[in-house]
């Protein structure tokens, strides 16, 4: 399957079946999947796959009990949060700010209505590497029926299709087979449950409100599930915004600026952001869940000597230092300072009157 789904004119997230990879097939039809991740990864740096074999069911008992979570009491739901600093347990509607990630400051700061539930790898997974606590964070699990085996089920099923991923970028980017396996074999993976819906009498339509605010991922790649409810929406290389959902069964991935970084932006990590659609003055509830694959906390990202051409755009920077500086934006309310690159891309957007849709 190699259609192209035609979101917007002239744009479109393409549709890769990446079961030659998943089943170690044929070197031939390896190829195939890695000629088409590096062409999407050049253009739009989003892509949906399929043939991922990640089964149904852990899909459906996965949402099954995120529903569950979010159904409960926001006072309840309170309970689990955790400090700015920790990205794990609960984060209530308008608690974060993904724009000042990119250190970009809206009217009103911290206005993105997702409420989210983040869980991640843990330093006691790796009890010789004396990982960082606070990076890699005892997990809190909410008092839910079967919430912790089936987040944890699906939470294995994403790393798994996230280590794939890796070693098709290899082939792609002509690299060893095992090149990223060394920085990724302590990664620090986050996955974050994001449910956007709220009570009618709370929406405000000042034109501020918004899903969840534009930014890049920051890491090496997102392993993206989400309900077919629009509201992703992705910017083209020209500023223009536009709608994105998966197809029946894809899950979606894009590139973390981790990878622009190696790749001296041969390969985008895309902006994009959410805006779920209001139905008669109710937010139409949507559901998404993002694997984060971050890298190891110590590993050096510096440009691929393949890729640095006239000159890299970035100087060399450990997962540690960049993560930490993105976290502090949009949880911590510290506009980042260091992503201009990124920032550049959303104000041009917003110059060119692209910027709403
Ligand atoms: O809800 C979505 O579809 C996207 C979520 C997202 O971009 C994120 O969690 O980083
Ligand atoms: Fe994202």
């Amino acid at each position: 399957m190699d259609a192209m789904t035609a979101a917007t004119e002239g744009f479109g997230v393409p549709i890769i079946d990446i079961s030659p990879y998943i089943r170690n097939g044929d070197p031939a039809d390896r190829a195939v999947v890695a000629a088409k991740v590096d062409a999407a990864a050049c253009s739009v740096g989003f892509m949906q796959i399929v043939g991922h074999e990640i089964p149904s069911a852990v899909i459906e008992e996965f949402t099954a009990v995120m529903d569950d979570f979010f159904a409960l009491p926001l006072e309840v739901k309170k309970a689990y949060r955790t400090p700015p600093e920790i990205n794990r347990g609960y984060a209530p509607p308008r608690s974060e700010s993904l724009s000042l990630s990119l250190g970009v400051e809206q009217a009103d700061r911290m206005n993105d209505f997702f409420e989210a539930f983040n869980v991640g790898v843990e330093a006691r997974e790796y009890p010789d590497l004396a990982l960082p606590e606070d990076h890699y964070a005892a997990n809190t699990w909410p008092a839910v029926d079967h919430f912790e085996a089936a987040v944890s089920a699906y939470f294995a099923e994403a790393r798994r299709v996230a280590h794939t991923l890796t070693r098709i970028f290899a082939d792609a980017l002509d690299l060893p087979a095992d090149f990223f396996e060394g920085f990724t074999d302590h990664s620090l993976d986050v996955l974050r449950m994001n449910n956007y819906a709220l009570p009618p009498g709370e929406i405000e339509l000042d034109g501020e409100l918004t899903g969840m605010g534009e930014h890049t991922d920051y890491g090496i790649v997102t392993v993206l599930w989400a309900d077919q409810v629009k509201g992703l929406q992705v910017l083209d290389r020209q500023g223009r915004w536009h709608d994105v959902s998966p197809e029946d069964g894809a899950l979606l991935i894009n590139l973390g600026d981790l990878m622009a970084r190696w790749t001296n932006e041969r390969w985008m990590s895309t902006l994009h952001r959410v805006k779920p659609p209001i139905v008669d003055g109710s937010i139409e509830r949507r559901r998404s869940a993002a694997y984060f694959h971050d890298g190891n906390i110590d590993a050096m990202i510096a440009t691929l000597p393949s890729c640095v051409g006239a000159g890299s755009r970035y100087s060399p920077i450990t997962v540690g230092e960049h993560i930490g500086a993105k976290l502090a934006g949009s949880r911590a309310g510290r506009p980042n300072p260091y992503a201009q690159r990124e920032a550049e891309r959303v104000r041009h957007a917003m110059r060119r009157g692209l910027g709403q849709q």
